[in-house]
């Protein structure tokens, strides 16, 4: 169990016990282990009448300020870790390892924010005129809010937060109905590292009453999500009738091309275990594998071989390699996947079954000889489901990699110079990694390209999206 959750509003958490809740379970066992408040269009106004008065002072705060505070939490982060990643793990069911990793990295996200945001620059712009100054500034761009996901509740919330507050923006943040302890932690560690009350806000409740009520308010100037590509659509739509700025982190399904040129041992080493980490969770999971005619089976062997060592089981238990899923109903969505592959008559290398009867578990699972149009290889299965194909050109894998709405994250494995030039260029993706996993890192940019959203979190990009340029001349 954990405390009883609130609203975090104007520097205060509100709304602790009674009122509209709604419950938390822990998708281990199903159990209660919290609730939270459903909040109301009055708590709604409460937190952008909030965050809009805290943006006529923080719009104009030293790029120190946000340095030292953004610091600050890092150091919080680092000294205090454990119990944030116990409550990850009760409530989004990812191995404690994992959540302790993904609670530190946004210690380096507040870092690279802190350094920076100190380089906001903007241009002169040498003039026709001599007598005339011509200079390009870029301003915050206001009050924002933000939608967080539940499979990494708290990195992919804070590196929002991080984003926003660094820019000079104010924000009201809402996460996951499934995991909303998580996204309160970050209020109170920016809280408690002296970010002045009201440039962070939490609400929790109906996720469709609140995007439309917040989208809607005139005090909203930019909306940032990261979920699924059919809300991410709505909200888009949403955004663009009130002309808001947006940002869209949503779902992928990321290729591997494995060429018959590669290091099979090492694309294994490192496939298998970014493949299921976090039940396979992650929306850069590796989850269609194109593998080279030639090099087919024994990837296929070692791949499954591997995999077969993974600990299912709760979180907490620390030889549990592989937590559950986050809600009943990824299990059907599994079970249709491999049920749908083997009427196309796919074969099972590994797993295929829900893990056990009581909670959320799914077998590791590998299915070889998918064909392209079976719904492994055109859905995003968002879990622990490996869909593998063989190719014969390298052109024929591009291809097959490109079919599909989604170009997030996608990976090579190949020791041709030739072959990775070719696949690294002509991958329709946000991210390209060959022959290692090295996306998501805090100074390299985050993002895709087609249905799989836009904007950039991380990088130099990081506050583009929440910046505007302002021209000014002046004779
Ligand atoms: N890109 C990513 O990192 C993520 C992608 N996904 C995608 O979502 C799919 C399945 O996850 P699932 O949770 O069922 O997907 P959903 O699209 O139902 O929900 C994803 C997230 O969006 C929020 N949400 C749902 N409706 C709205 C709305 N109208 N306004 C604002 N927020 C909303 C949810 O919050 P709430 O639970 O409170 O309703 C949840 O946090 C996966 O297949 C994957 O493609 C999911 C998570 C992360
Ligand atoms: O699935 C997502 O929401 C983003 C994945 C981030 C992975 C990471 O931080 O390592």
């Amino acid at each position: 169990m954990y405390a009883d959750l609130g609203l975090f509003i104007n520097g205060r958490l509100v709304n602790i016990e009674g009122g509209d809740r709604s419950s938390v379970h822990n998708p281990a066992n199903d159990e209660v282990i919290g609730s939270f408040p459903n909040a109301s269009v009055s708590d709604l106004d409460d937190a952008l009448a909030s965050a809009e008065r805290a943006f006529s002072t923080w719009k104009n705060s030293s790029p120190l300020d946000r340095n030292a505070v953004l610091h600050q939490v890092a150091m919080k982060i680092r000294q205090g870790y454990e119990p944030i990643a116990r409550k990850l793990t009760l409530e989004q069911g990812k191995p404690f390892a994992e959540a302790v990793a993904e609670v530190l990295s946004c210690a380096e996200h507040a870092d690279w924010h802190a350094q920076e945001c100190r380089r906001i620059y903007g241009r002169v712009i040498p003039a026709r005129d001599s007598s005339v100054q011509q200079v390009v500034i870029r301003e915050p761009v206001g009050v924002c809010v933000a939608f967080s996901p539940w499979n990494f509740p708290f990195s992919q919330a804070f590196r929002k937060v991080v984003a926003a507050i660094g820019a000079g923006c104010t924000l009201i943040l809402k996460g996951s109905s499934d995991t909303p302890a998580s996204v309160l932690e970050i209020a109170k560690l920016f809280h408690d590292a002296g970010l002045p009350d009201g440039v962070l806000n939490v609400v929790s409740g109906d996720s469709s009453m609140i995007s439309e009520y917040l989208i809607a308010s005139p005090i909203i100037k930019k909306i940032s999500f990261t979920g699924s590509t059919p809300i991410g659509k709505r909200l888009a739509s949403l955004a663009g009738a009130h002309m808001k700025k947006c940002s869209m982190e949503l779902g992928g399904h990321a290729p591997v091309i494995v060429c018959d040129d590669a290091d099979i041992d090492n694309a294994v080493k490192r496939l298998v275990p970014f493949k299921f980490r976090n039940a396979g969770q992650v929306c850069i999971s590796p989850s269609r594998f194109y593998v080279q005619a030639n090099v087919y089976e024994e990837f296929l062997d070692k791949f499954a071989k591997l995999a077969s060592g993974i600990k299912v089981g709760p979180g907490w238990e620390t030889n549990s390699t592989m937590g559950p899923l986050v809600h009943a109903r990824r299990i059907q969505e599994m079970e249709e996947f491999v049920d749908d592959a083997k009427r196309f008559g796919a074969r099972i290398a590994l797993g295929g079954t829900r893990h056990g009867s009581a909670g959320n578990y799914f077998d590791p699972t590998v299915i070889a000889d998918v064909p392209e149009h079976a719904k492994l290889m055109t859905d995003e299965p968002f879990g622990p489901v490996a869909g593998i194909a063989p190719f014969q050109r390298v052109e024929d894998a591009v291809a097959s990699a490109n079919s599909l709405p989604y170009g997030l994250a996608s990976y090579a494995f190949t020791t041709s110079i030739e072959n990775s030039h070719f696949i690294s260029r002509s991958l329709e993706a946000g991210m390209v990694s060959i022959n290692h996993i090295g996306l998501a890192l805090a100074e390299t940019p985050f993002g895709g390209v087609k249905d799989s959203g836009y904007g950039r979190e991380g990088g130099a990009e990081t506050f583009d999206d929440y910046l505007t340029s302002k021209f000014i001349t002046q004779k």
